[in-house]
């Protein structure tokens, strides 16, 4: 099958729309449904709350009921999942959403923005989480640092140029 038959889906967790922006940009440039992960309950405004929330759902290994619901998740062979790190892991709804939806079969593909210190365990936890999948070499860059009161900081226009190199590379261009 050729890449450009493939049905894609990107689903992505943002707070602060850094990691959105990179979800639009490979949306923009392959194409399929773009679909932002929600939560039933929001994490709170506060940044050092949510902090703490997430530390504790990690060490809980709490999964965050999700709202958004996926349509017929098996029409699609190519899954882009898009998050910030957050406290050196994969965000707890991106653990939910891998938990809740059988990925076997399908080509997987992470991007992740960060504050600067990297992707931590986030890459690897896909990998654990899609076990019968084919998990391809993932996208990071930094984005914003809400702990610093910098929120979006990546820009379009340059982090597109990063995103197609990467694509290429994954023959996905
Ligand atoms: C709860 C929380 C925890 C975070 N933990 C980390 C971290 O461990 N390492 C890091 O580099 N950045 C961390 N960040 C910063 C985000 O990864 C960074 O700002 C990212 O670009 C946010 O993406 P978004 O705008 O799509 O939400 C954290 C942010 C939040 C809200």
């Amino acid at each position: 099958q050729s890449v450009s038959s493939k049905k894609i889906l990107i689903v992505y967790l943002s707070r602060t729309n850094n990691t959105k922006v990179l979800a639009e940009i490979i949306h923009q440039q392959v194409g399929g449904t773009l679909i932002a992960l929600e939560i039933e309950k929001p994490y709170p405004q506060n940044y050092q709350v949510t902090v703490q929330q997430v530390v504790h759902e990690n060490e809980t290994g709490f999964l965050p009921p999700l709202k958004t619901k996926i349509d017929r998740i098996q029409q699609y062979d190519v899954v882009f999942v898009g998050f910030p790190t957050w406290g050196m892991q994969l965000p707890p709804p991106m653990k939910s959403f891998l938990h809740q939806y059988d990925l076997k079969g399908k080509t997987v593909i992470p991007f992740n923005s960060n504050g600067g210190y990297g992707t931590g365990s986030s890459f690897q936890t896909v990998a654990e989480l899609c076990p019968n999948s084919t998990v391809l070499d993932g996208f990071t860059t930094r984005g914003g640092s809400e702990r610093d009161g910098q929120l979006l900081v990546i820009q379009g226009a340059r982090a597109k140029t990063a995103i197609q190199a990467w694509l290429r590379k994954l023959k996905l261009l």
